[in-house]
């Protein structure tokens, strides 16, 4: 698991370790000091790939700065393969840098630079020869599909071309592991999934660790093995992507998770929802099933066991990093007797069940 249990001894296998990190700003003007990181402890594994989520504000982008030293922790620690970020003098900072790449949601890109030489700028700025950086940055464009265009300059290229330039870039100096801050927050859904996709291969291939921050569920669903919530400066949630999204926990975590498309229940039910019932009101109930329950004939079972009506609000087969699981809303009389046959079922097939309120 690349997320690992809090104040967890640092695993031999981490890319990353923060342990017990805090980042208070200073007060400034009319506001007052703030806590955007509190007591952050958070291991990322070696070769995984492993989202940040959380809202606008929860702490992200601070957290990933303070991965290659552009924020400072005002406690705790950051070690990046087992080595103290925050002891670093300025030389050994930019070594370390040279081994941490990162992508950016605008890309900074440098404008009179063209692609190859937006690529060779990390190794032309490290002392590396003309030979050897041609050597480098040709493979790369290949890579990541852009070998046609290295003679031209930024502003010839679409959103996606820009940031397969910035992964170019990123990895030029052959890191081992990749920052990414948002990086497909820019695009559009299908340019995000060819970005993804170009990640997904590049942690694979290069056995290169990534991490991404981003407040998009469908960039974690889509491409992450492991996953951390974030909510006001504070972990709230962690795990394997599918176990957390299979079994969300924290509050924050089923917000976030509500806004996928397939989750979202239709508006006219979601209005008529209540938190009880009264008599002769029905259940409204999301069943989660993956691995041998996604093949059963589950929904036909399900009428059989309650014998009663049930209505299918909404439904969604998907996939979470690889691995197929479904997510089904029924309703059912909510009286004692329907609800106990109900529950019965659920509990034998293994489903993960969460009532989401009532309707008449
Ligand atoms: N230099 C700073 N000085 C004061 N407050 C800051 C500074 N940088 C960030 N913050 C505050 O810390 C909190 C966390 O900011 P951060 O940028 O890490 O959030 P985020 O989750 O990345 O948000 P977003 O998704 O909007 O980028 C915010 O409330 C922000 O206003």
């Amino acid at each position: 698991m690349s997320v690992s249990a809090q104040n967890a001894a640092p695993s031999a296998d981490a890319a990353v370790v923060f342990d017990g990190v805090s980042k208070h700003f200073p007060a400034s003007g009319t506001s007052g000091a703030f806590t955007a990181l509190d007591k952050v402890s958070l291991t990322v594994d070696r070769g995984s790939i492993t989202g940040i989520i959380g809202r606008s504000g929860a702490g992200k982008s601070t957290l990933i700065r303070l991965v290659n030293g552009l924020e400072k922790p005002t406690g705790g620690k950051v070690l990046v393969d087992g080595v103290d970020v925050g002891g670093l003098d300025e030389a050994a900072l930019r070594s370390l840098r040279r081994s941490v790449g990162m992508i950016f949601q605008h890309f900074n890109l440098l404008s009179s630079r063209t692609v190859f030489g937006n690529v060779a700028l990390p190794l032309e700025i490290s002392g590396m020869d003309k030979r050897a950086i041609e050597q480098r940055v040709r493979p790369l464009l290949d890579l990541v599909g852009l070998a046609d265009k290295h003679g031209r300059y930024p502003a010839e290229l679409s959103g996606g071309q820009k940031q397969r330039i910035g992964i170019a870039r990123a990895l030029a100096t052959e890191p081992k592991l990749l920052l990414s801050d948002e990086a497909t927050s820019a695009l559009d859904p299908e340019t995000t999934q060819s970005i993804l996709e170009l990640l997904k291969r590049i942690n694979a291939d290069l056995g290169l660790t990534v991490l991404l921050i981003t407040h998009e569920m469908e960039v974690v669903k889509a491409v992450t093995s492991d996953v951390a919530v974030i909510d006001h400066g504070r972990i709230v949630e962690r795990g394997h992507t599918f176990d957390v999204f299979t079994h969300p926990k924290h509050e924050t975590t089923r917000a976030l998770l509500s806004g996928l498309p397939g989750s979202k229940l239709p508006d006219a039910v979601a209005r008529a929802l209540k938190p009880a019932p009264a008599a002769g009101d029905r259940a409204v109930v999301r069943l989660t099933f993956f691995g041998a329950a996604a093949e059963k004939p589950l929904i036909s079972q399900l009428i059989k066991s309650v014998g009663a009506e049930v209505n299918i609000i909404a439904g969604t087969i998907d996939e979470i990093g690889g691995a197929p699981y479904g997510s089904l809303v029924v309703a059912y009389g909510a009286d004692a007797e329907t609800s106990g046959r109900a529950e019965r079922f659920f509990v034998e097939n293994g489903l993960v069940t969460e009532v989401l309120g009532y309707v008449a």
